[in-house]
Order: structure tokens, then sequence, then C-alpha cells
């Protein structure tokens, strides 16, 4: 364990996880391109990526168990061929109806991805490190964006659709060629924790479902990285250039922000998790604040809100993606390794579940404004200011859940372990006075 090969394996696996994202991500950057190839309204547009992020949320579960019992090198190798294969079908798809099947394709390899990344870290690295590790792989992967909204951007203004899409997908293939030939599920001294059968796995899972832990992952990636993920991958971009009037080479450049943020806060997160780790729903909540205070100032802005005040909103949302690995951490902490591969699956439900219904429900109210003739352009600015206000809603519920799943974590913690965790007031006062005596 964190070996030299240990980072070779680092290394291809973050790959494949790039060429998830950037799968992942084409469509945020090519919604224009979609109207106008499609001709079609903005809820049924938003649908195209809602069913990507439905199928990528609905396998979650199922992958995890596949992880638990084949081992994670699998998932990837067939996830990078599959997604390869749905991005082909989009590239060359004349209609709506077969483009949807690609999505439906892509959504499905991707959903393989990130969890079996993030089990191969956990099996290849050991101790303090592992949070930054996966800090690391999350963030890197996010890399993926910033090659859809420069190089994929580019291609598509320049050489058209299929072009564009079929060079994405043989990213997809070479990550499937990397994996096959480098990854492998753990190193040879460490012992298969893979399940005997599968009847053992799903036998595993209620009880994964069950721990408080696995909830607190689950509703801290719920609240964290939703608000980023609708933004860069299909709301942000016709709001910047529709609504905002910035032009397109500006409005790559914020949501490469996102992902630049998300590098450099991404590490300072994952020493403050391994650091202070009875502390790490504090870590989420304060991103959810400074998530809502940016949103709501940018809402409540009277007409067209500042440059400046757009980009402290994407450098907030671009704090919540590596915010939400802290939700693999509960799980990893919580939760046995025979059933990390299912736990990590149950988390990484949240976030995408809170992504794919803000989306659809952005996309509806844009259309329901449009058509009561609130507005003549269905991408205005007052538009998009109500719609964007479902996060309130959302998001709101999933902190509910939150503090509810901490309080039985917190309970649990201190029945099995003895560690009683203070309120962060009780503990901040106490190393203030400690301080001073
Ligand atoms: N929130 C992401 C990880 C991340 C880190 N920085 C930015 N994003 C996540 O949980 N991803 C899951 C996936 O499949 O990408």
């Amino acid at each position: 364990m964190n070996s030299r090969r240990s980072w070779v394996i680092f290394g291809v696996a973050a790959i494949a996880y790039i060429a998830a994202v950037l799968q992942r991500s084409t469509l945020g950057v090519a919604g224009v391109a979609a109207s106008d190839r499609f001709q079609t309204s903005a809820a049924i547009l938003s649908s195209l990526a809602v069913v990507q992020l439905i199928v990528y949320a609905a396998l979650q579960i199922p992958n995890g168990i596949l992880i638990d019992k084949v081992g994670p090198r699998w998932l990837v190798v067939v996830g990078t061929a599959v997604m390869a294969v749905g991005q082909l079908i989009l590239a060359f798809s004349p209609d709506i109806s077969i483009a949807i099947v690609g999505r439906i394709l892509v959504g499905a390899g991707d959903s393989a991805i990130f969890i079996s990344v993030i089990r191969l870290v956990n099996s290849w690295f050991s101790g303090r490190i592992v949070p930054q590790v996966s800090q690391w792989m999350g963030n890197l992967g996010a890399l993926g964006q910033i090659l859809s909204a420069v190089p994929f951007a580019y291609l598509l203004h320049l050489a058209g659709w299929s072009v564009a899409f079929a060079s994405a997908a043989s990213v997809a293939v070479l990550a499937f060629v990397l994996s096959l030939i480098v990854l492998r599920d753990r190193p040879k001294t460490v012992m298969a924790p893979l399940a005997p059968s599968f009847r053992t796995v799903l036998g595993r899972l209620g009880p994964t479902l069950k721990r408080p832990g696995t909830q607190l992952g689950f509703w801290s990636h719920f609240v964290t990285q939703s608000s980023g993920t609708v933004f860069s991958l299909f709301w942000g971009f016709p709001f910047m250039v529709s609504a905002l009037g910035y032009d397109t080479g500006f409005a790559s450049g914020l949501l490469v922000v996102i992902v630049v943020t998300g590098l450099i806060s991404g590490p300072i997160l994952g020493l403050l998790t391994a650091r202070f780790p009875t502390r790490r729903s504090n870590l989420v909540l304060g991103i959810v604040a400074m998530l809502a205070i940016a949103w709501s100032t940018v809402l409540l802005w009277p007409g067209t809100p500042p440059v400046w005040l757009v980009i402290l909103l994407v450098i907030a949302m671009g704090v919540g993606g590596p915010g939400s690995l802290i939700g693999f951490d509960f799980a990893r902490t919580f939760n046995p390794p025979h059933t990390l591969g299912s736990a990590n699956g149950v988390v990484n439900v949240g976030g995408f579940t809170a992504s794919f219904t803000m989306m659809f429900l952005i996309g509806v109210l844009l259309d329901l404004q449009h058509n009561l003739g609130w507005n003549t352009n269905l991408y205005d600015l007052n538009a998009f200011k109500i719609a964007f206000c479902v996060q309130y809603v959302v998001i709101g519920a999933g902190v509910i859940f939150l503090l509810n799943a901490r309080r039985r974590a917190r309970r649990q913690l201190e029945e099995d372990e003895g560690i009683s965790v203070a309120p962060l007031w009780v503990a901040l006062t106490e190393a203030w006075t400690q301080r001073k005596t």
C-alpha cells in the first residue's frame, strides 16, 4: 500500500474518471447546439441530461454491489466501453429519441467509474493519506469538465456536433485500453475482501443502508455537490450566455473556475477531514451556508448581477464538489471494508438525486413561465432567478435529513466507541478557554 504501484493505479484510475466526467459534461457545453440540432423545448432538452443522471443514480447501488462481488477493475473496464458506445450514438443521432438512448448508455457507463476508483483508492492506500488521495481523485476527475469546456467546445464550434462527440468518445476508448492493461483490484499482499456470492452481498445491503454513517454520507453528498452539478452539467451555460449575456468563451472560462477552485480547495478539505474527523459534518454545513449566501445574493440582486458576484458564486460551487467527497469518508469510516463498494454507491446516489431533481424542475419552471407569457425569451434572467429557487427547497430538505442522520451517527459512535461529539460551539469555547489558561 501507498507504494509506487499504488500511484500508477491512481494515475490510470484518474484517467478513467477524467474520461467519465468529460462524457458526462459534454452536453452542458452543447446545450445551445442541442436545442438547434433537435429543435425542442427546454424541458425535453433538460430530459436528455436528466435521463443520464437518473440512470447514473439508479445504477449506483447495483454497481456498488458488483464492486463488492467482482472488484472495481471490471467495472471501470466495462464502464469506459459502455460510455464510448453511448457517446458515439449521440454523435450520429439524427433525432432526440436516439440521442436519449446514447445518453442513457453514457449515464450507465459513467455510473460505474467513480465509486470504483474510490474503491481502488481505499485498497491501494492506507492511513491518513486516504481522504487526501480521494480528494485528488475527485478533483483531477473534474479536469474532464475543462476538456469539455475548452477543447470540446472549440471542436463543436469548429467541426460540428458529430466530430466533437466522436472525439470525446475516443478519450473513453483510451481509458478503456489503459484500464484493461494496468488496473488491478488490490495489492497482492492484501486479502480479497470480495464476497463469496451475490446473496451474501445483497444480505449485507440492508445493514449498510440502515447505518446512520452511510446515511450521513448520502445527505452530505446530496447537499454539497448538487448546486455545482446542475450548473456545470446543464443550466450554467444557458444562464450565463442567454440570461447574463456573457460570450461563450467567458462562460466556458467560468466553468473552468469551478474546476480550478475544486483543485485548490480539495486538498485543504482533505487535510481538514483527516485532521478533524469529528467535525466533518460542520465542514459540510459550512459549505452549504456559503452556497446559500452566494446564491441568495445573486438571486436577490436587482437586475443583472455584477461579474464579480457571479465569479464568487462559481467559486462557492467549486468548493461544493470536493465537499461532497466528505460523504465518502463517512462511508469509509462507518462501514467495514467488505461493504465499502455498496456504501460508496449509496453515498453517490445523494448528490445525483438532488441534481437531476433540480435540473428537471428548473426546466419545468422555465417552460411554465414562458408558457404563461411572463417573458418572451425562454432563457430570461428573471425566469432563471425564479427557477433557481428550487435549490432552497431541495437542498433545504437535505439539510434537515443530514442533521437527523448526524444525531443518530453520533449516538451510535458514543454507544460503540465511547466517543462523544459535542456541538461545535461547545468544542470551540473549550478550545478557547484551554488556550487562555
Ligand atoms: N462531487 C464529485 C467529486 C468532485 C470533486 N470535485 C469536484 N467533484 C463526486 O462525488 N463525483 C461523483 C462522480 O461520479 O463524479
